[in-house]
């Protein structure tokens, strides 16, 4: 498939490899390829084209909804009262264990489809509600099964240490994962049978503390998997000067880091990922984007979805991003898209329009791509084409004239 696609502020081609070939005005693209022939033309003239977009955090594989939550997060519960109170991440832990890998596939696809047609076309997707063996190899194979069934792409990310299983102790947790859980993922992916690209902890007051931590984080290092976890989100836990020092790639929330963190970031070059969603669902102040962005730290965004923060769309992610944390809107773009490719180490082939990279793309129906972030909410109706590798995963009929 070789696609053109031709639209208000440039035109793109896309050769039948999925890469990007050209990107210009329409004279310059027409003048260099007088003459050849595309399988797709896509006449958009009017509209915007912008880079897919790139979700750097998110927990979409589980089974249990947890709407009865959200009621009491809106009774002024904290997150981890609702743990406390038999909620939370073990809520889901024991609706993940007994479901059939089936079931979480057909939950997992469905909400991938929902995070394409709001424009994602790269996507990490965490595991972390089995936390033990069989469960986060249940859940690790059914992001290997989405992977191979859907167009948009995924980073996927090892995420046993997302909290102490009930009946282990930290201690005990940690060896477990570093002794047990870790060797058996090498061995599959050695084998071909698991693709797994990052490691993360929840590094919090009360689940992985630092020294935990580092020494989950090390392991998955030393077996080739990207430092990307949470830290800083409850408590300031010096998550970011570990990160720092373990040359993590990406720290996610951080709505608590000090100062001398975001030094240490910025001096490491390991990015921040953002996710207004949790500060919004939860109350918390959000994560300082100004301070980490005047400090030189690479700032992503990611909608943080899970049954805690239920948002599959990056685009109000950036309008919250805006609102609820002073980016810009040119930031916050940056921070969806290329980014959130280098906190998945993909920004050499993703996250910008630029020859070489892979053919990406999302047309909405707007003279101005920030349609995209003004209009909050407004995506499903804005939102004309989702392009993956050249390849039209989404296209909309819908779209309204502004
Ligand atoms: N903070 C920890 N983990 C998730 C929430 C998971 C849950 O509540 O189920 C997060 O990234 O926001």
């Amino acid at each position: 498939m070789q696609t053109l696609a031709v639209v208000e502020n440039g035109s793109v081609v896309i050769g039948h490899d999925g890469l990007i070939k050209a990107v210009g005005s329409a004279e310059i693209i027409e003048s260099q390829f007088k003459g050849a022939t595309f399988d797709n033309v896509l006449d958009a003239s009017g509209m915007c084209v912008l880079p897919g977009l790139v979700d750097a955090h998110t927990h979409p594989v589980w089974a249990g909804d947890r709407v009865h939550e959200f009621a009491m997060k809106l009774a002024g519960a904290t997150y981890m009262e609702v743990h406390e109170a038999g909620g939370g991440i073990h809520f889901t832990v024991a609706h993940t264990r007994s479901a059939t890998q089936q079931h979480l596939l057909a939950a997992l696809q469905s909400r991938l489809e929902r995070m394409m047609r709001a424009g994602t076309t790269l996507v990490e997707c965490k595991s972390g509600y089995g936390l033990e063996m069989d469960t986060e190899l249940k859940m690790l194979r059914v992001i290997h099964a989405a992977r191979q069934s859907l167009p948009i792409e995924i980073s996927a990310t090892y995420c046993g240490a997302h909290a102490v299983p009930k009946g282990k102790t930290m201690e005990e947790a940690t060896q477990d994962i570093v002794a047990v859980q870790l060797p058996k993922i090498k061995e599959l992916m050695a084998s071909g049978d698991l693709q797994v690209d990052n490691i993360d902890v929840f590094c919090e007051k009360g689940v992985f503390d630092l020294n935990s931590t580092r020494c989950i984080l090390q392991a998955g290092k030393d077996m080739g998997l990207n430092i990307n976890f949470h830290g800083d989100e409850l408590h300031p836990m010096n998550s970011a000067h570990l990160g720092a020092e373990l040359g993590a790639l990406a720290i996610s929330h951080l709505e608590e880091v000090t100062d001398d963190g975001i030094a240490a970031m910025a001096n490491a070059k390991t990015s921040a990922v953002l996710l207004p969603t949790t500060a919004y669902i939860l109350k918390l102040s959000p994560p300082r984007a100004r301070d980490m962005l005047d400090a030189g730290v690479i700032v992503a965004l990611g909608s943080d979805f899970n049954p805690n923060a239920y948002c599959c769309s990056m685009p109000m992610v950036m309008h919250l991003a805006c609102v609820m944390m002073k980016m810009s809107m040119p930031e916050a773009l940056a921070a969806s898209t290329i980014n959130a490719a280098y906190a998945l180490n993909r920004s050499q082939t993703h996250g910008s329009l630029e020859t070489g990279k892979q053919g990406d793309l999302v047309i909405i129906n707007a003279p101005r791509w920030e349609h995209l972030v003004y209009q909050f909410g407004g995506h499903q109706e804005l939102i004309r084409y989702v392009i993956i590798k050249g390849e039209i995963v989404y296209e909309n009929e819908k779209v309204l004239t502004l």
